[in-house]
């Protein structure tokens, strides 16, 4: 059997790549015009000047699709040869099949990120523009079925190797027998459960991490039962609405009749259930691929270096920052800061106890109540850190959030905020640009809120006061959300360098702070 390369680059072997090569300039040496009209010559004309000699033609190049398709094997075989050579599971929709790719080093990670991107790029152009715009669209029917079939937990309702009945299956939900089959079926068409034979169902790798795995359902119900609705009613809050800005007047309000009541945060602190199954989809998401943890600590890797504060045994306020699990983290590789973190108090009541099982760490974190839209009551910290927490607000809340630390801040303090921070069209590969940009959809659906590039940060610092220096963005490697960096610096001369930057709306930003006070 011809290897997969072979196969797709048929005619890209040396040998028969040099015929090809040979008959294309022998084809374009002799247009089949020239040929035709050679062969019906008529012996009565008199013959013109000979045609010159046209010079050869270079060949032409592969179609982008075939140049995809290429790629698609080069770099499927170098994935592949990686995993056998370190006897890896390679991978399948098999039930057993790990729910995890294995853990790739750079050079082969890039090979199966090319593969993602290639692979969606020849899929539409082997669509054609016309049918991927039409079919494209109803994706959301897919989002439709999983939302049904998460919600009723249809995937937990019968062992992973073994099988059920349709029947047997309709006997445990409550779920009327037609609408049963029409979700699994269509999910089947993602690989989501399958049918070895009509009328019995078997898990597939997707759907047992789905009966197994906690966060996902809860990411999938977040997205689903939440974001979803809040996504279909961000048309008529924005035709009401153009401005956008506003926390109770987002799609989500309007998904849950809370226009000019509430924002999302506040339904959710209401509803428990709901708040725990935010908590547990932002796990599912921190635990995900680019955007774990471990690379902020990660210094090597261009993590942040905490290394002066953490001689000096400095603080860091984490701001938002939810039971603490980011500052674990940090707390594991540097051994002298301390912490505190805040969140709003039903989040703290509902922390661990103790936070983490290690004395020594959890004895350098404390929890503390706090509203972020409030006064900073942690004086002269040495950093305070905001973790996905900018991109939950539009401009004029997020200046006051940076407005409400100015009271309590050192000279030298750092402020730091760990979100994406978008680059221009195009400059992120398509892939994470795609993931970055659907996460700046959602914000705008439940929030109003946005993804920020660097100058809009830059003017969200420079709107709250000019005291803020700002330093800049890094990103650690394999990560998608960068590091933004301000100093507090009110002297004359941090003022006049934060006064080299231009700025881009930054007095429309200031005078809608001033609204929110
Ligand atoms: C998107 S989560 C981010 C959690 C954590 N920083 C992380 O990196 O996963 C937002 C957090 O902000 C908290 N929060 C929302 N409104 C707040 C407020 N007004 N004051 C303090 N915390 C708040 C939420 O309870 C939640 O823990």
């Amino acid at each position: 059997m011809p290897s997969l390369k072979l196969w797709l680059n048929g005619n890209s072997g040396d040998a028969s790549n040099e015929k090809e090569k040979k008959k294309a300039r022998r084809r374009s040496a002799f247009p089949l015009s020239v040929s035709l009209s050679r062969r019906s010559v008529d012996l009565n004309h008199i013959p013109k000047d000979p045609e010159p000699e046209p010079s050869p033609v270079e060949p032409t190049p592969p179609s982008r699709m075939v140049e995809l398709a290429q790629k698609i094997a080069r770099e499927t075989e170098r994935v592949d040869a990686y995993l056998r050579a370190n006897n890896l599971p390679t991978p399948s929709f098999d039930v057993d099949s790990p729910a995890e790719f294995p853990k790739l080093p750079a050079d082969i990670l890039k090979s199966k990120l090319e593969i993602i991107i290639a692979t969606k790029e020849l899929n539409m152009l082997a669509h054609g523009p016309r049918e991927s715009v039409r079919w494209g669209l109803w994706e959301f029917l897919d989002v439709l079925a999983l939302e049904i079939i998460n919600h009723f937990g249809i995937a937990k309702l019968f062992p992973a190797n073994e099988t059920i009945t349709l029947k047997e299956l309709e006997a445990k939900t409550s779920l009327d027998p037609i609408n049963l089959a029409r979700v699994l079926r269509l999910a089947m068409t993602k690989h989501i459960f399958r049918e070895p034979s009509p009328g019995v169902i078997a898990h597939t790798a997707a759907s047992r991490v789905l009966a197994e795995d906690g966060e996902l359902q809860a990411w999938v119900g977040l997205n689903t039962e939440d974001i979803f609705p809040a996504a279909a009613h961000v048309l008529p809050a924005i035709k009401t609405y153009p401005e956008a800005t506003s926390l109770t007047r987002a799609g989500f309000c309007f998904a849950f009749d809370t226009v000019d009541k509430e924002p999302m945060f506040v339904t959710f602190g209401k509803d428990p259930s709901r708040a725990r199954r935010m908590a547990q989809a932002m796990a599912s998401l921190t635990g995900g691929e680019g955007y774990e943890v471990s690379h902020l600590v990660d210094v090597e890797n261009g993590g942040y270096d905490f290394s002066e504060i953490d001689a000096a045994g400095g603080t860091m306020v984490d701001l938002g920052g939810s039971h603490g699990f980011v500052c674990v983290d940090i707390a594991k590789r540097w051994k002298n800061m301390k912490f505190i973190v805040q969140d709003l108090p039903k989040t703290v009541e509902s922390a661990p106890k103790p936070l983490h099982e290690d004395p020594e760490i959890a004895g350098r974190i404390t929890l503390q109540a706090h509203d972020f839209f409030s006064e900073q009551p942690v004086k002269g910290a040495d950093v305070y850190f905001f973790r996905w927490i900018f991109h939950n607000y539009s401009a004029p809340y997020a200046v006051k959030l940076l407005k409400n630390l100015v009271p309590a801040l050192k000279p030298g303090a750092r402020i730091i905020i760990n979100d994406h921070c978008l680059l221009e069209p195009g400059q992120e590969n398509p892939w994470d640009e795609a993931v970055m940009r659907r996460m700046d959809m959602v914000m705008l659906a439940v929030l109003n809120a946005q993804e920020r590039t660097e100058a809009e940060f830059r003017e969200i610092f420079k709107a709250a006061g000019e005291g803020f220096v700002f330093k800049g963005v890094t990103r650690p490697k394999g990560c998608r959300m960068g590091i933004i960096e301000a100093i507090w610096q009110p002297t004359s001369e941090a003022v006049a360098t934060s006064e080299t930057t231009e700025p881009i709306n930054g007095e429309a930003i200031k005078a809608a702070a001033q609204e929110t006070k």
